[in-house]
């Protein structure tokens, strides 16, 4: 089997929670963000995160990008287990993962021009490049997201959200990383652009090999993209298949109601979304066994005790106590 180019090993991210200044005294609390996650990703391959907004997905990748220091677990990139607290390490990381995020406008400097910013990371990981070859490299890659070269002395605000993240994605891949980590590239366009932003990600992904992790609120978006889907919630994975399995059968109960949610363009199909009861629980007091426990609709009472851990369900990986055998009465 192949080594895969990045695995993620029980990945935990906790933040400290702004302490009550009614009771200044009371114990400091944690937001639980990312609780235990586990994946490999093979290069050249494609990685959807899904889940609701606050379930971590976010968190994930800019701690696999070194961003937000991990409380626990273990990354491992190109064989090498990566030491976040090593600086050097981390930088020398960052030249080979690249990150987009999701505000296009907002991530680009606004003091510096298109031509200026592309340039930037190849001042800071190349700088073993004359400055000739520099240019010549941001003037190949802004061709290839298709800036024009009558555009590279303007400044970001004067171009529209889809050309920022054009722009963005320049930015990123003109150091040829070996993975960009793209946080809901897409979220903040209209949908036609959406499409073209997509469709330059996958050319780009095929030409230079990229291996993608590509986190999205947007299941129809997600599963255009992805070659396997991780399914979060509550900082935890209830769900890992290739994308077309997850599609066609999803096994988990909250990868269910999520994808009974995704509208259909046929107006022939109906369809009924799941409406799931309950409350979510506090990211600040996470419960003892399943993450899902409260809102789901097949739960059982081991639920309450038991934290499922992900098994192989024909081609999937799902964390439910459903597929879990009950322990034998001794
Ligand atoms: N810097 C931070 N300090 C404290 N809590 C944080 C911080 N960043 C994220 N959180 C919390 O961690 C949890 C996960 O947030 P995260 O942004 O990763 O979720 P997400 O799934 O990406 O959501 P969205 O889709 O809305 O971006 C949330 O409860 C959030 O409030």
């Amino acid at each position: 089997m192949t080594t895969p180019l990045l695995s993620v090993r029980d990945l935990r991210v906790s933040f400290a929670a702004p302490q009550s200044k009614k009771w200044p005294w009371s114990p400091a609390k944690r937001v639980n963000a990312v609780n235990g996650v586990s994946f490999d990703l093979p290069a050249g391959k494609t990685l959807g995160v899904v889940g609701e907004s606050g379930c971590g997905k976010s968190t994930l990748v800019r701690a696999i990008a070194g961003l937000y220091p991990p409380t626990s677990g273990d990354v491992t990139f190109d064989g090498k287990p990566v030491d976040y607290t090593n600086r050097r390490e981390t930088n020398a990381l960052r030249s080979r993962m690249q990150m987009i995020f999701q505000d296009p406008i907002a991530s680009l400097n606004p003091r510096m021009n298109i031509r200026e910013i592309v340039t930037e990371p190849l001042r800071v990981f190349r700088p073993d490049m004359t400055a000739q070859a520099q240019k010549e490299a941001v003037r190949a890659m802004l061709d290839r997201v298709g800036i024009a070269e009558r555009n590279f002395n303007r400044y970001p605000h004067e171009f529209s959200g889809g050309q920022c993240q054009r722009i963005g994605i320049a930015r990123a891949l003109v150091t040829e990383p070996d993975i960009l980590l793209c946080d809901e590239p897409v979220s903040a366009l209209d949908v036609s652009i959406q499409a073209q932003v997509i469709n330059i990600l996958k050319e780009l992904q095929k030409d230079m090999g990229l291996t993608l992790v590509f986190v999205a609120h947007d299941l129809g978006v997600v599963r255009h993209i992805s070659d396997e889907i991780l399914v979060m919630y509550m900082g935890g994975v209830m769900e890992h298949a290739p994308a077309a399995d997850l599609v066609a059968a999803p096994q988990h109960p909250y990868t269910k109601a999520l994808f009974s949610a995704v509208p259909v363009p046929d107006p022939k199909v109906t369809t009924t979304p799941e409406v799931l009861d309950g409350d979510l629980p506090s990211p600040l007091d996470l419960p003892e066994g399943c993450l899902f426990q409260s809102r789901c609709p097949r739960r059982m009472s081991r639920c309450a005790t038991t934290r499922p851990a992900l098994r192989h369900v024909g081609q999937s990986k799902v964390a439910c106590l459903l597929y879990e055998p009950e322990p034998a009465a001794i």
